[in-house]
């Protein structure tokens, strides 16, 4: 037995300080088992170290089954198998294997893109690949008519959208590509790519210069292809990690009609991070689209420039009157190669294409400046006391802003620096302290941003998804029509990776519970078409185990489960980060609790919990939490808000309001409700409204409850399409092209599922031969 696994000469993988893992062969067998039933095994590493191990028959045996790095080592393949398209076609599959293959496509041999099974795993190249032009676009359309392994073309983001494209079209069937991957790993940029096959691909460009063929394509797939720059000034900014980070999650539905020709897109978004607007990390920035109007304002008309209060406004943080919401990264504002005056320009095309006009946009445009004057309004201590005071006399920023929201400067100070007690029926007020005065200020800058980005979403919905589409109205017929048109839809879903940070917050909460639920889908799919698969071949089978994340998802979201404890604490009038923690710690950590084993001990104080992740333990701190999660302005505010003069203030900061509530935050097929036309479950908490479009007073729903609502939908919705999956993987952290780090790698693998998918194929049948290869040997 031990000999047919590893004989003298058998090639394997040995773990190596430096590398990860190098080649080695058995240099020794011994040909009994010793008393205690052990075989002494001898391998040998290219750098001619000699290891020596024990192991029983049984773990031999199992060796391919367990952590290889704690184990025997794990056999190499043929060198024939070194560049393989499909990882599942190794003899060998474990993890150095799988990292020496993808290393070599990548490294050596320049190719992104690598299958595992029904995965694409793509690796950023950080440089411009030329593999996505027009003549690429159309060797693969069509190419998916054959199957994968009878192309001759090489694994590509191609692949994945053509089959998708053909799926829809052969089964008339909704298809989704989710798109995963860490910060920065290139899930947009994939995105984008695979957009922009779908709007031209059925465009023959082969005798058409450049020019002609980007003219060719028809003007409802330039409106879903505008919706790019458009998310991406408004949802994305610099971070540590990437230059140009999503800081949203998207599901993007490519709508087509009974001839498979797009008619329009609808998108759904994911929990904006706001805590952005107030707040920069260092060498972080704030949305592009603050510096794009800062440095586009002067294209603006004359009439326009001086309303914003922007005109000449120098951005260096040496000057006076740069903004705090710019200012408190103190990095620089550029970022290398980026044109924010030019990307103003594309930005605001973009919006007339989905059918924003100039006026429309220069009211988005005052809210935003109006955003950036809140920022510097003054709260200073009222003397000998704790208590917070604005001057409004002298506050310039005061009256800017409140100019540019049309609120009466007054009352928005006096609501800011005092608030009002309800007392059994009598009212009074009580002062804020500065703190809390600073954070009434920026939670409304919060809320006016968030409640743009939400009225963005919805007017590109209206006018690309369900309200007809606005240039081609005569041409292309009535809404009606075009929904009775509308037969299936190509998704993609351009979601957040699981975060780990040293400091992890709301944010990640909320995105790794959105990775738990994902992850749990992707499983379960993968373990199905595996067992299909052997059910096809014939083959007996007993069922495979694999790790079931159902207990992490029961803690996060079950009956009194964290986001319960949260809302819970969230609603209390008297509720602070401390006292959730501690309800946290009485309920989940009770000797009789269930979830002892995924709740687990943090060893740094109290402030912060821990997770057994399916990924690994995250750490999350408290602080913050019940801020975030509440997510909206205080009562007084509200009426500020909806008081407005401003009346496309008071159109915008509806939908804000109304998020979680109105049926128009979820677009869907026929208008109803969730992608795929089921009505969204209303989120808990939420109040009820009669009349569509009105704001509801009551209990507001929580930043979680509406997260955890739109998982739900999310998750329904995917499970009546038909899924693809794209693993984006970051090869390493300093953006160098072409540069392999095997751990960081294999990280990513881990994270988003790859290595498990592989460890379910191994504990079923983990040797796959070619009948070809099976014969000759
Ligand atoms: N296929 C590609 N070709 C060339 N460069 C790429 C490609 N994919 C990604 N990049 C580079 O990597 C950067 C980061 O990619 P991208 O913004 O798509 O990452 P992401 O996974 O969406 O990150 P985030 O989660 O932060 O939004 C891009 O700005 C680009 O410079």
């Amino acid at each position: 037995m031990a000999e047919s696994i590893y004989s003298k000469g058998t090639k394997v993988w040995l773990e190596d300080k430096e590398q990860g893992w190098i080649h080695g062969e058995v240099f020794s067998c011994s040909s009994s088992a010793h008393e205690d039933g052990t075989l002494e095994l001898t391998f040998v590493n290219d750098r001619e170290k000699k290891i020596t191990m024990k192991a029983t028959l049984k773990e031999i045996a199992q060796n391919t089954t367990r952590d290889p790095r704690k184990n025997l080592p794990p056999l190499c393949n043929a060198p024939e198998y070194d560049r393989v398209d499909d990882l599942t076609q190794l003899p060998h599959l474990n993890e150095p294997s799988i990292l020496h293959v993808i290393r070599n496509r990548y490294a050596t041999h320049k190719q992104l893109y690598t299958y595992s099974g029904i995965v694409l795993v793509a690796i950023n190249p950080f440089t411009d690949v030329p593999i996505y032009g027009q003549d690429v676009i159309q060797a693969y359309a069509g190419a998916a008519v054959k199957k994968r392994d009878e192309l001759d073309l090489s694994p590509h983001l191609f692949t994945i959208a053509e089959e998708a494209y053909r799926a829809m079209q052969r089964d008339s069937q909704d298809q989704t590509i989710i798109v995963s991957g860490e910060s920065g790993a290139g899930k947009t940029e994939s995105a984008k790519y695979i957009m922009r096959y779908m709007a031209s691909m059925k465009t023959d460009v082969s005798n058409m210069i450049h020019e002609e063929a980007v003219s060719s394509v028809t003007s409802v797939e330039h409106q879903v292809l505008a919706t790019n720059p458009i998310l991406e000034a408004f949802g994305n900014a610099k971070t540590s990690k990437n230059d140009n980070s999503s800081r949203f999650g998207k599901y993007i539905q490519i709508l087509f009609d009974s001839n498979h020709t797009i008619i329009g897109a609808r998108i759904r978004t994911y929990l904006l991070e706001r805590s952005r607007i107030s707040f920069q990390q260092r060498s972080e920035r704030n949305y592009h689209i603050f510096y794009q109007l800062c440095q586009g304002v002067a294209t603006l008309p004359n009439s326009e420039r001086a309303k914003f209060g922007l005109d000449g406004v120098n951005l260096e943080l040496t000057d006076g009157n740069s903004f705090r919401y710019l200012s408190s990264s103190s990095s620089s504002f550029k970022i290398d190669n980026v044109d924010d005056a030019a990307n103003f320009a594309t930005t605001r095309q973009a919006l007339s294409v989905v059918g924003i006009d100039s006026e429309r946009q220069l009211s988005i445009f005052r809210l935003l400046a109006g955003i950036l004057h809140l920022g510097n309004i003054d709260i200073q201590h009222r003397r000998d006391a704790k208590d917070a005071i604005i001057d409004c006399k002298s506050d310039l920023a005061l009256a800017k802003a409140m100019e540019l929201l049309s609120i009466d400067a007054e009352r928005f100070a006096r609501c800011t620096t005092k608030k009002v007690i309800d007392a059994r029926g009598e009212k009074y007020e009580s002062a804020r302290t500065v703190d809390q005065a600073v954070g009434v200020r920026d939670g409304v800058a919060k809320f006016i941003y968030n409640s743009i980005f939400d009225w963005l979403v919805r007017r590109i919905n209206d006018s690309l998804g369900e309200g007809g589409v606005v240039v081609e109205e005569t041409e292309e017929g009535s809404s009606e029509e075009r929904s009775r048109r509308e037969r299936t839809f190509i998704a993609v879903l351009d979601i957040y990776g699981f975060e780990h940070f040293q400091m992890n917050s709301f944010e990640q909460f909320c995105i790794n519970y959105a990775n738990e639920k994902l992850q749990q889908q992707f499983i379960s799919h993968v373990f199905k078409l595996e067992q299909t698969e052997y059910a096809q071949e014939a083959i007996d089978w007993t069922t495979i185990d694999f790790s079931d994340n159902q207990p992490c998802i029961d803690l996060i979201e079950g009956k009194l489960g964290i986001l319960a404890l949260l809302d819970e604490e969230s609603r209390l009038a008297t509720g602070t980060d401390d006292s959730f923690i501690d309800k946290l710690n009485s309920q989940l950590k009770s000797p009789s609790s269930q979830h002892k084993a995924i709740f687990k001990d943090h060893l740094h104080g109290n402030e912060a919990f821990t997770i057994a992740h399916y990924a690994g333990d995250v750490s999350y701190n408290v602080d913050g939490f019940l801020e975030k999660n509440r997510g909206t302005v205080p009562d007084e505010h509200r009426d500020l808000l909806m008081g407005s003069t401003n009346v496309f203030l008071r159109e915008v900061v509806e939908v804000g309001f109304n998020v979680g509530i109105d049926r128009h935050a979820f677009p869907s097929k026929g208008g109803s409700g969730g992608p795929g036309g089921v009505i969204s479950p209303k989120p808990e908490g939420a109040a009820h409204s009669s009349e569509p479009g009105k704001v509801v007073s009551g209990r507001k729903p929580t930043q979680c409850s509406v997260f955890k609502t739109s998982l739900l939908t999310l998750t329904e919705a995917l499970q009546r399409t038909s899924l693809h999956y794209i693993r984006c993987v970051k090869p390493n952290e300093s953006k160098k092209p072409w540069v392999f780090d095997g751990s960081l790698v294999a990280a990513q693998l881990r994270a988003c599922g790859v290595l498990e998918t592989i460890r379910i194929t191994s504990e079923g049948y983990p040797t796959r031969w070619r009948y070809e290869d099976f014969v000759q040997r």
